[in-house]
This record gives C-alpha cells, sequence and structure tokens, in this order.
C-alpha cells in the first residue's frame, strides 16, 4: 500500500428532497489500498459511490482523481475515467447476453465499418470469464438464465476485466456464497497488488477488519472519520458507526431449549428438476430450523419450494391440518411468509410506495365490511406501525421504495411480513445489506417471535447467524440435505463448512 493519495472527496453534498443523503463530505484515498466505507443504513455511502461513478449527479463538491477533477455523467463516462462499481443489487441487464453485458457501453471496440462482430465479442467474454475461473458462465447465453449469484460474478468481471484505478464494491459479499466470497476477494487482491484502488462497503465488520488497509465511517451523510483497519476493534467501529455503545444481546443466548414436538409444515419428497433432490423435513411449533450451504446447493431454491414459487417442483409440503401448498396464493392464505434472496425483483415492488409495501400481504385483512373496503388512514396507520417497529429509515409510508437505501428496502420486506403475523416465515438471506443496530433488532424479534410460537425458517450464507440463531441447522450440498447440526454452544463456523464442501 502506498501512501500516494488516488482520490479526494472534497466537500461533496447530495439531497435528495428535504433528505440530506451526503453533507460536505471530504477525505483521501490512497492508491494500492482496500478503503473501505462503513456506516448504518442510510448513512450516505451508496450516495456518495453513486456520484463517484457517474449514477447520481453531484450536488456541489469535487472528486479528484489522479491529481485531475473528474465529473463522469454515466457509468460509461467514469469507466473512461478509470472508475467503476459493482452495485448492491442487479448491475447487469435482462435480454442481453452476457457477453453484451461485460461490454456495455464499449461495444464500438468491437465494431468495425458500422458491423458489430459478436464472435469476437464472445470470444473475448469467454476468454476473460476463463481468466477469473468462471468458465461454466458462457458468454453467448443470456443473462437470465443465471442466478443472482453468477450474475454477481459476471459483475466482477464487467467491473475489473479493464484494469480501473478504482473498483467500488458495494456490499456484494453478503449477495455471494463462501466460494463466491473468497472469488471475490482474490480479484480484490489481484486488483490492489496491481496498484489500484478499491473502496469497499459492506456491513460485515469481521470482513472489513480483514480485507481492508483504511476505514472511512459515515454517520447521516457526515464524515467522521478515517482510521487505520490494523489499530480498530469490531466495538470500536461499531462505536464510531452508531455514535454510542451498542448494548444488550446480539444472538440467541439460549441453549439446551427443548423444541415443541408438533409439526406445523411437512416437507416430502420435494424436488425440483436440476435444483433440488428429494427434500424431506418437518418444521416444528416455535422452532428456528436453519438452511445453510454453498452457492449451487440448492438451499435458496428450498425456501421457495415451501412457498409454492417453484416451477416444476414434485412432492409435498403439507400444513398440520392437511393443506398443500401448491401455489403462492394458498402459501399466503394460509400465514406462509417469504422473502427471496433476490430482493428488488422478488421481494418488494420497487416502484411503489412504503406503505402499499408493508400493506399489501395484509390488504384481505385489513378491508372493512363484506366487501372488503379499503380505509386509507387505516392502511396508513398500519403501514407506520410496521415502518417504526424495524425502524425504517424514510421521509413517510408515502415514499417510494426506489428511493430508499438498500438495508432499508431489506427492513420494508421484513415489515410487511411481520404485519402480516404469520405462522410460518421463510427468510432467505433476511439481515442481507442490514447494519448491525438493525441486524440486532431482526435477531431479537426472531427469538421473540419463536417464544411466541411462530416457526421460522431461515436460509443464510451467514454462518454465524445460523449458529447463533438456530434451533437446528440443515445442511445442502449438490441439490440434496447432506447433514444436520443441533443448537450447540460449541458449534463454529468449521463443523458447517466441512458438511458444506
Ligand atoms: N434516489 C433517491 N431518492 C430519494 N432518497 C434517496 C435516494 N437514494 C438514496 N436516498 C436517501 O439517501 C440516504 C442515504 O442513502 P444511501 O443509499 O446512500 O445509504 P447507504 O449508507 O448506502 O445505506 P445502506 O447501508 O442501507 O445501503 C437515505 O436516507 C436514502 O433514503
Amino acid at each position: 500500500m502506498s501512501n500516494e493519495v488516488r482520490l479526494q472527496v472534497k466537500n461533496v453534498c447530495k439531497s435528495f428532497g428535504i433528505t440530506k443523503a451526503v453533507q460536505n463530505v471530504s477525505f483521501n484515498i490512497n492508491k494500492g489500498e482496500v478503503h473501505a466505507l462503513i456506516g448504518e443504513n442510510g448513512s450516505g455511502k451508496s450516495t456518495l459511490t453513486n456520484m463517484l461513478t457517474g449514477i447520481y449527479p453531484i450536488d456541489s463538491g469535487t472528486f479528484i482523481l489522479d491529481g485531475k477533477e473528474i465529473h463522469p455523467k454515466n457509468q460509461v463516462e467514469a469507466n473512461n475515467e478509470g472508475v467503476s462499481i459493482i452495485v448492491q443489487e442487479l448491475g447487469t441487464l435482462s435480454g442481453l447476453t452476457v457477453a453484451e453485458n461485460i461490454f456495455l457501453g464499449h461495444e464500438d471496440r468491437f465494431v468495425k465499418a458500422g458491423i458489430k462482430n459478436t464472435n469476437a465479442m464472445n470470444k473475448e467474454a469467454d476468454a476473460l470469464l476463463k481468466k477469473y475461473g468462471f468458465e461454466r458462465i458462457k458468454a453467448a447465453h443470456m443473462i437470465d438464465e443465471y442466478n443472482f449469484e453468477d450474475r454477481k460474478l459476471i459483475e466482477i468481471v464487467k467491473a475489473t476485466y479493464f484494469s480501473p484505478k478504482i473498483v467500488v464494491i458495494d456490499e456484494t459479499t453478503t449477495a455471494l456464497s463462501q466460494e463466491g466470497r473468497e472469488e471475490l476477494y482474490k480479484h480484490m487482491e489481484r486488483i490492489r497488488k496491481e496498484g489500484n484502488t478499491i473502496i469497499f462497503i459492506s456491513h460485515d465488520l469481521p470482513e472489513i477488519l480483514e480485507k481492508s488497509d483504511t476505514i472511512t465511517v459515515l454517520r447521516d451523510g457526515v464524515y467522521i472519520d478515517t482510521v487505520k483497519s490494523k489499530d480498530m476493534t469490531e466495538d470500536d467501529l461499531k462505536k464510531l458507526m452508531v455514535g454510542r455503545e451498542m448494548t444488550g444481546k446480539y444472538y440467541r443466548t439460549d441453549y439446551g431449549e427443548k423444541v415443541s414436538d408438533e409439526v406445523v409444515l411437512s416437507v416430502k419428497n420435494v424436488s425440483v428438476p436440476g435444483l433440488i433432490q428429494n427434500i424431506s423435513f418437518d418444521l416444528h411449533k416455535g422452532e428456528i430450523l436453519g438452511f445453510g450451504g454453498l452457492s449451487e446447493s440448492g438451499m435458496h431454491e428450498v425456501g421457495k419450494a415451501i412457498f409454492g414459487a417453484s416451477f416444476d417442483r414434485e412432492g409435498s409440503v403439507t400444513l398440520a391440518d392437511g393443506t398443500q401448498i401448491k401455489d403462492i396464493p394458498t402459501a399466503i392464505k394460509h400465514e406462509i411468509a417469504y422473502t427471496s434472496k433476490d430482493r428488488d425483483n422478488e421481494s418488494i415492488v420497487i416502484n411503489q410506495s412504503i406503505g402499499d409495501n408493508i400493506c399489501l400481504p395484509s390488504l384481505g385483512r385489513l378491508g372493512s365490511g363484506p366487501l372488503k373496503f379499503l380505509n386509507y388512514k387505516k392502511l396508513n396507520e398500519f403501514a407506520n406501525k410496521y415502518a417504526k417497529e424495524i425502524s425504517v429509515k424514510m421521509v413517510n409510508t408515502d415514499q417510494f421504495v426506489s428511493e430508499l437505501s438498500g438495508g432499508n428496502k431489506q427492513k420494508v420486506v421484513l415489515a410487511r411480513w411481520i404485519g402480516r403475523d404469520s405462522d410460518i416465515i421463510v427468510l432467505d438471506s433476511p439481515t442481507r445489506g442490514i447494519d448491525i443496530k438493525v441486524k440486532q433488532d431482526i435477531y431479537q424479534l426472531m427469538d421473540q417471535m419463536r417464544k411466541d410460537g411462530k416457526s421460522i425458517i431461515m436460509i443464510s450464507e451467514e454462518l454465524m447467524e445460523l449458529i447463533g440463531m438456530c434451533d437446528r441447522i440443515l445442511i445442502m450440498k449438490d441439490g440434496k440435505i447432506s447433514g444436520q447440526l443441533d443448537r450447540d454452544r460449541d458449534m463454529n463456523e468449521n463443523s458447517l463448512i466441512s458438511m458444506m464442501v
């Protein structure tokens, strides 16, 4: 790592209406360093890096890259200045091939006499995918054939193949499995060794301490401090982010409690061609059942299959009263809640208000009279109650979900299902992108739900939260359940990993 300044952030400001997202922020970022940007949800991290990478226009202030002011108006201009980004949610475009996505905005490299040489483009993209170790992804395939994680890997290629001076990695690791994370870390190290810079945004503090050289902290859009990672502990960082000491318990602290024998959901021989095979398990009343595994293990499909959202599902998902869950409307009607890992596409209606999103699954209950008339005041009260319960940082519930920070979108997803008061809750990656304070609240909420007799399935790449929160963890491998671990004080990440690989 050198002490040579690569980027000067000078008095940068950005507001959205009355929200001052970034307020007069100034700090320096050096060459050859992994510079982490941390702060609670809505503290301005993405807004700052989105201005740097041409996604949002800047209100005032400057970015000075290697001594020269830059003013990218879009991502292609930012790339041309040597700045790229892997965004928080999906950064690839549907309806295009893998190669078209990788070279989006830079297709002119493959155009001669007005004709695009698709073969040459595919060949170069395939060579890049091979170089990155992602051979199984094919340049000529449509991007839509790939799942969320693979699309993130394609984004790594897209954002880094041209050796940019700065690569922003915005909350990407929690979208990836352990394997995907290792791939990402490898490429981060390569970029760093080449003398280039990474701006790394993550809510995983152990990861931040391990992978970054320097850390800048934002709070409510305001610059707080820049510190050396090696001088910091997790508690120091929490204090800088939150502005005070954090107290109270984080995960569950009970061990040895007996889970009820009462079965609320029985999954028998469930298969989805090419994804999962013969999955069978029972979920008990008041149980938190975890699912862990590597990316291709099929664990995310299990959540979909239970909610009736899989195509071509075989086998049965049966409630205690004998009801068969075969489709989403039946699942919702029978109090099953589900949050997907692909938040923006599968869990929320991004172009609707926070209020609409929270009320949507509960409309049947909120209507009055035989015709179920909806009363705006009642809906508004309902939305406000649950948005506040989970501390969504917003102007009001009429605000569009698309305007929220990533972590706050995730809070809306959870608020809608807490409001629905479901008995069976299937949470796929529930704390993805959520800051430590709200994570703590969610864990406490899950603990309370279990004590209230609700049953939770938690599918997660975060092994520590599985260990900390679950009564039982099922490990998936190659589409099958490969092992089971019961809640135990001595369980550690290695016990799970050895069953996953
Ligand atoms: N397009 C937008 N329109 C209106 N408000 C916005 C928009 N984008 C961001 N904001 C607001 O700006 C503030 C900062 O959001 P930002 O996304 O930068 O936070 P963040 O630190 O990246 O959070 P997270 O950790 O949740 O991703 C939030 O209050 C957010 O609601």
